[in-house]
């Protein structure tokens, strides 16, 4: 069949080739240097070694991986970068997150956003973060209060941002601020705001559910000043900047739980043949070849998607309602994977010997993280509703 392929199409038996090697190349790095640690980074809500993890992904080529070579990135495309997110999500969701918060949301946005001082500045060495959301705008995101007054040559932010994946840790964070408070939706401005600069600070860590150990926090701003370069995208466009990131995000971010079923199936399908009951292996009960083929065709036609939707935007087809299809689709089928995965284990699924706590915990986040299922539903709702218009 290859060399078939290979006369006809040898540009899909490359990049076939190409994706497996990648994916061999995570899947290796993060069975050395994650694995071990996984289940006492979800324990102790600590990542201790993420400088040291972060400088090892840049020397693989893994931090930025839609960014173009000239500025240090790998100048790969989205179903790579879904590949990468996919494997170090099997290994470790909420290192995962914390990964794509940086190379989606913090440097892809970069890379279609930023001029050529802030990409050559920024690109892609820093930890990366993405701040939008506040303490009471989250779906209604576009309501934020966070204001950046204009004063000369620099704009001074006050307000909060609240649930920001890396905020701790960030060296470079993209955030959003009211420069016209006035005109809601038009008055939206990108920042890029450094570590350390003086009137930004981090609050408290926060304790979650899951993807413990990516951090999570509340950044402050307190008569903030931010040169006007630092301006990401054009002045009161912030919006746009934001909901086309919006859209890549959501097809990034729908690796993770593709990368969770795998996850469970790695751990659900050996235990049933380990495990006797009756006399027998208990994958050998109908009930639970049924289970496996549910977790199978879920993870399977998620993960088919998933692909087709990243390759669609290879070629340079977005599809907003695509992409907030896949991330409902696979986040909603993660949780129902995880929960069967914790059934096929019975008492060992329900303690914490066992990581399927951990994947249910950290499967829910991705219905709420990158917009919830209900706004992922809205929007698909109204794509079909524009057609009618
Ligand atoms: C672990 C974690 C990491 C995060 N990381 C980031 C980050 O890096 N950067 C960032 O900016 N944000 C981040 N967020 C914030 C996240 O994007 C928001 O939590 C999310 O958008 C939901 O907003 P909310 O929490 O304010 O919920 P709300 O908007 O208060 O929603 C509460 C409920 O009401 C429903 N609802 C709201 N509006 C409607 C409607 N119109 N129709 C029907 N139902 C509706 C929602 O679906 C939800 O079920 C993170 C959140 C978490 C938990």
């Amino acid at each position: 069949i290859l060399s078939y392929l290979w006369t006809v199409c040898p540009v899909f038996i490359i990049h076939l080739c190409f994706e497996h090697q990648l994916r061999q190349t995570v899947q290796r790095f993060c069975q050395e240097k994650l694995a071990p640690y996984a289940d006492e980074f979800d324990k102790k809500n600590e990542f201790p070694c993420m400088r040291e993890f972060w400088k090892e992904m840049g020397e693989l080529g893994l931090l930025g991986v839609t960014a173009p070579v000239e500025y240090s990135g790998t100048g790969l495309g989205y179903l790579d970068h879904v590949i990468v997110m996919e494997e170090i999500s099997r290994v470790s969701a909420a290192i995962a997150l914390s990964y794509g918060a940086h190379s989606n949301l913090c440097v892809n946005q970069m890379v279609r956003h930023a001029n050529q001082k802030q990409k050559e500045k920024y690109m892609p060495k820093h930890v990366g973060a993405l701040a939008m959301s506040e303490p009471n705008a989250g779906s209604d995101v576009v309501s934020m209060k966070l204001t950046a007054k204009k004063q000369g040559d620099h704009y001074v932010l006050n307000g909060n941002k609240f649930w920001i994946t890396n905020g701790p840790d960030a060296d470079v964070l993209i955030v959003y601020a009211k420069t016209d408070p006035e005109a809601a939706a038009r008055g939206i401005t990108a920042f890029i705001v450094e570590k350390g600069m003086p009137g930004f600070s981090t609050a408290q860590k926060l304790d979650k559910l899951g993807m413990r150990g990516s951090n999570t926090c509340e950044l402050i701003f307190e008569d903030c000043k931010i040169p006007e370069e630092k301006i990401l995208g054009p002045l009161n466009k912030g919006v746009y900047v934001m909901m086309s990131g919006l859209d890549l995000e959501r097809l990034v971010l729908a690796s993770g739980p593709v990368g969770i079923m795998q996850a469970v199936l790695d751990h659900a399908i050996p235990y049933l043949h380990v495990r006797e009951a009756f006399g027998q292996k208990i994958g050998h009960f109908q009930l639970m070849q049924g289970k496996m083929a549910d977790m199978y065709t879920r993870l399977s036609s998620c993960r088919q998607y998933l692909y087709n939707v990243a390759r669609a935007c290879d070629k340079g087809h977005f599809s907003a309602k695509d992409c907030a299809g896949v991330i409902l689709y696979c986040a909603e089928n993660a949780t129902h994977v995880a929960l069967d995965g914790i059934q096929c284990l019975g008492g060992n699924g329900y303690i914490n010997d066992y990581p399927m706590g951990r994947f249910l915990r950290d499967a829910k986040l991705y219905e709420i993280g990158a917009g919830t299922s209900e706004v992922r539903r809205m929007i698909i709702g109204r794509a079909f509703n524009d057609m009618f218009k």
